[in-house]
């Protein structure tokens, strides 16, 4: 057997992976030898600042993510990734809470990842520099790029269901991913969920079996999970190495290099044994048969999906052995990156033994692909959605708009195509265009914003607009990250992760353009240029937050705005009776780390009350037109403003208005808000941007007037007249009449929104005493993987003691996700051919008969999976209950459905508990 120690060799890992790779010419890689966390940032100084940054080769670039079920060990494998990498001295452990990616307080005391971290390092050590990686040797032979340095943008992603908005905001600007699954679990519920939404970004992915170590660990299973609840082909490049067939795990045969690596239980995992087949062949007969089996499934599987490598296997004589192993990797290559074959590479190990993960950093680097290979982003840009690369080559018409006169925000437009780009197109100004997918409270540097770069540079000090909030900032600082240090940078290039600091508003989400040109904003359609948005889904949970003293009000709502900066799908409203403060969120857990961070991280003197679900109350019918004219001093000056206000049920059948007089419909929050000024007399400027009006109160423009108006209807909306819920699938329309509700100076912007919520609260009250309202609750999607034998007890127990709706057995419906997109993307996926899992080859479990070849019951391959609607309330604690209905191997993964008009029975049920406290 080759010992290759590391620890007593400097440039251990090479040898390691020239042994790997049996290529001769990477003998001038310099390894950098593992370095303590301390002392590294030096150490990264030397290979990261902004010059070399610039021209780092964007094909030796990964920017990546790690996904996976709650607890499958992405935290454990990322950390030993840092210690290969050279990036840390030791290796952190999560249950110790001492890793580097979970460095929140919150997430080291729970063991869990809250927020996804972005961290930066090198596979394999050394210098990236500007130099593409060649593609063949001296002899012309293939060289894999592993055997050259990359830069890798880690992102480590949270796993609860509770985080999976934070899960989609990450992977959005993902090139590619490593799924880790755990080797006893196999495929659970939540990487399900995931895998989805992977697939609505089209993101390249391989995967890893983990936790093979652990008694009762079933990789053959898994792989056969994987291919029918993920619906693709595993290509096994990895079986495990089990001492004996059946003894402990200690190492893979890889079935791509044909040898077995094997770690000693124990150490760090830098020295590796590798044995040749041969070598296997006396020492494992049995290992060896089956190495020599899954290579020649291997290659069987990418001949049917790529007609080179079905070249290479006639020239080696049909030889499925005698392939090299670089021909395979450019096959798996070619497989992963178009994803028509559905082909996903599978990698076997044992993090937390240190076992198997400096083959997955090699698989990252020679399988996922760098910026430029990933899919097109999606952009949203004037009202046409397509790929950013189509649009900066004008590949994509985008319909540039002029605004009738008089027409409401967006609707109502003369469309007039153009080709992009041209010299005069505005298209043709865009500098830099970037996501800031993360904003973290960094206690030593402030607010720190991190952005992906999809085109141009982004450079220090350039303005920067953001099309969200529609406001342009400065970027004084930009950094490059390594977990939780930083080093300051000139520019961000295309294709690459760093930080900007300085940043007052941008929050998690937003997209960054800068554009040529001194003006304010750029050039229309720029102003409305977006990166793959995604729709926030609404919150189910609330609490209510009190400061400690008066005094504390302040410093309270400034760190609560932080929060909402760092997690939009955390939601703060004021209710305007109560005067009291309420933070909603997507799930308990949610709301538990938001008050963690309230309290312990940003440090604000507050009490959160206790947890509740977020019901809602909606209009039963209509109320009659009701005008009041608001008429009261406002910070010592008069404020006078009328104001007519119509509630009533949404029925989405109903049109909106959309006439000259209407210059607003907008859904906000589940409810409708139409502001109407018949007579307003709008003007145009020349360009058909502008619009104002002579009968606006002095000062104020048309914006301004239908904000003020919108956020008095919004405030309304946040308090239900019966339940004090917020009010839900109401529609309400304002109108103004500028003749008798304007009072020139007197109508102020606080004057309007005072009279709009008067307006709106007096229509509200006007539906109550009619039509009636309701409560409304939140009903779930609810998908649970469950064995045989506990499918009937947790059918039954879903549909008679928790008010579900059984939907379907065993059918594959994805969770509709948090995008708008993933509906069409399951009905794009509708179309694809079902997998036939009976040709998948997996390597027999220990103490199993072999199994190639043989056809595999769907009962064995597939636990059962319930799909069920179930109100939230019934579901809170359902994970202890399912766990015990199914001896500890259920799973489930929610979201919300929809809010439901509740019975009065139920109605009264959860009012008596509200009082009474759950
Ligand atoms: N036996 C064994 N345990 C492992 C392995 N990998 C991880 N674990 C353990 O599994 C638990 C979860 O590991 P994490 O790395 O925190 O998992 P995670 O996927 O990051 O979890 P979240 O961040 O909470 O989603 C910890 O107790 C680890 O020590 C492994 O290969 N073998």
């Amino acid at each position: 057997m080759v010992v290759a120690s590391l620890s007593r060799l400097p440039s251990g890992i090479c040898r390691m992976r020239s042994t790997l790779y049996k290529t001769s010419n990477i003998a001038n890689i310099t390894c950098s030898s593992a370095r303590g966390s301390q002392s590294n940032l030096k150490h990264l100084q030397r290979f990261s600042t902004s010059t070399t940054w610039q021209t780092e080769a964007l094909d030796r670039t990964r920017n990546i993510g790690i996904i996976a079920h709650i607890d499958a060990g992405k935290t454990t494998t990322t950390e030993r990734m840092l210690f290969y990498s050279g990036f840390t001295r030791r290796i952190g452990d999560v249950d110790e809470g001492s890793t580097v990616t979970d460095f929140l307080p919150a997430e080291r005391a729970r063991g869990i990842t809250i927020q996804s971290a972005a961290i930066t390092f090198h596979w394999p050590p050394g210098e990236v520099d500007g130099s593409t990686s060649p593609q063949a040797g001296a002899q012309g032979e293939p060289v894999p790029r592993s055997a050259y340095p990359h830069t890798i943008n880690l992102i480590d992603t949270p796993g609860h269901a509770d985080f999976t908005f934070e899960v989609m905001r990450s992977l959005r600007i993902l090139d590619g991913a490593v799924c880790i699954l755990d080797g006893v679990a196999g495929v659970e519920a939540q990487t399900e969920k995931v895998w989805n939404q992977a697939s609505t970004y089209k993101i390249p992915r391989i995967i890893f079996v983990n936790k093979l170590d652990r008694d009762g660990a079933a990789f053959g299973r898994t792989v056969r999970e994987v291919s029918s609840r993920l619906g693709v082909y595993p290509a096994v490049c990895q079986i495990p190495w089990f001492l004996g067939g059946n003894g402990a795990f200690v190492g893979v045969a890889d079935a791509i290099h044909l040898q077995g690596l094997r770690w000693k239980e124990g150490e760090d995992g830098r020295a590796v044994k590798m044995a040749g087949l041969q070598q296997l062949e006396t020492e494992e007969p049995a290992l060896a048969q089956e190495l020599r089996r899954a290579r020649i499934a291997l290659v069987e599987l990418l001949s049917e999906h790529d007609e080179e490598i079905v070249e290479k296997f006639f020239e080696c004589e049909e030889d499925h052995l005698a392939v090299s192993p670089a021909d395979i990797i450019q096959s798996l290559r070619r497989c992963v990156l178009d994803q028509s074959s559905r082909i996903i590479p599978l990698f076997a190990g044992a993090s937390f033994r240190n076992m198997g993960v400096q083959p997955l950093l090699d698989s990252i680097v020679n399988l996922l692909p760098s910026p430029p290979e990933a899919p097109d982003p999606e952009v949203s840009i004037g009202g046409v959605k397509g790929g950013l690369r189509n649009l900066l080559s004008g590949d994509l018409i985008v319909q540039q708009s002029e605004k009738v006169s008089g027409s409401p925000k967006g609707k109502q437009q003369k469309k007039k195509s153009t080709s992009v780009p041209n010299s005069n197109d505005p298209i043709s100004k865009l500098q830099s265009c970037a996501l800031a997918f993360k904003v973290v409270n960094d206690a030593k540097r402030g607010v720190l914003v991190y952005v992906r770069v999809y085109s141009g540079s982004l450079d220090r000090n350039s303005l920067l607009f953001n099309t969200n909030l529609h406001l342009s900032e400065r970027a004084p600082r930009l950094l490059k990250m390594y977990a939780n240090d930083a080093v300051e940078v000139d520019s961000i290039p295309a294709g690459h992760i760093g930080v900007v600091v300085g940043l007052k508003q941008t929050r998690t989400g937003d997209t960054l353009v800068s554009y040529a040109g001194n003006k304010a904003t750029p050039p229309e359609p720029l102003t409305s240029l977006q990166l793959r948005p995604i729709a926030v889904p609404p919150p189910v949970f609330f609490t209510s937050v009190e400061p400690h003293s008066l005094s504390e009000e302040k410093r309270m709502q400034e760190s609560l705005a932080l929060l909402l900066r760092e997690d939009p799908s955390l939601h703060v409203n004021v209710d305007e009776e109560s005067g009291q403060t309420l933070l909603s969120g997507m799930g308990e857990l949610h709301l538990e780390i938001a008050r963690d961070r309230l309290i312990n991280d940003l440090k604000a003197k507050a009490t959160m009350g206790r947890i509740e679900i977020g019901y809602r109350e909606t209009a039963l019918g209509a109320s009659s037109p009701i005008t009041t004219v608001f008429d009261r001093e406002i910070a010592g000056r008069k404020g006078k403003a009328g104001c007519t206000a119509v509630a009533e049920q949404l029925d989405e059948n109903d049109e909106a208005p959309h006439d000259q007089d209407t210059l607003l419909v907008e859904t906000y929050d589940g409810n409708q808000i139409i502001i109407r000024a018949p007579g307003l007399q709008i003007e145009h400027s020349s360009r058909g941007e502008e619009e104002s009006s002579p009968l606006l109160p002095p000062g104020m423009d048309l914006v301004q007037f239908r904000t003020a108006l919108q956020n008095g209807a919004v405030a309304a909306l946040a308090r239900g007249p019966q339940f004090t819920f917020p009010m839900h699938n109401t529609r309400v329309t304002l109108t103004i009449d500028p003749a008798t509700d304007l009072f020139g100076n007197e109508t102020s912007t606080s004057a309007l929104t005072s009279a709009a919520r008067q307006a709106t609260v007096a229509a509200l009250r006007d539906v109550q005493a009619g039509a009636g309202t309701t409560m409304m609750e939140p009903v779930m999607n609810v998908i649970i993987s469950v064995d045989e034998a506990s499918l009937g007890s947790v059918v039954h127990d879903i549909s008679s003691s928790r008010g579900g709706h059984i939907i379907s057995l065993d059918e594959e419906v994805p969770l509709p996700g948090t995008d708008a997109s993933s509906a069409s993307q399951a009905l794009e996926e509708e179309a694809l051919p079902p997998i036939d899992t009976t040709r998948v080859y997996a390597p027999p479990d220990p103490f199993e008969t072999p199994s190639i070849g043989v056809e595999i019951p769907a009962s064995v391959t597939r636990p059962r999976t319930i799909t069920a609607k179930v109100p939230l309330k019934e579901m809170v604690g359902y994970l202890k209950h399912l766990r015990s209905l199914t001896a500890g191997r259920g799973t489930f993964v929610m979201s919300v459905d929809r809010f439901e008009n509740m019975s009065g029975q139920r109605q009264k049920a959860v009012i008596a508990e509200l009082r009474g406290g759950f």
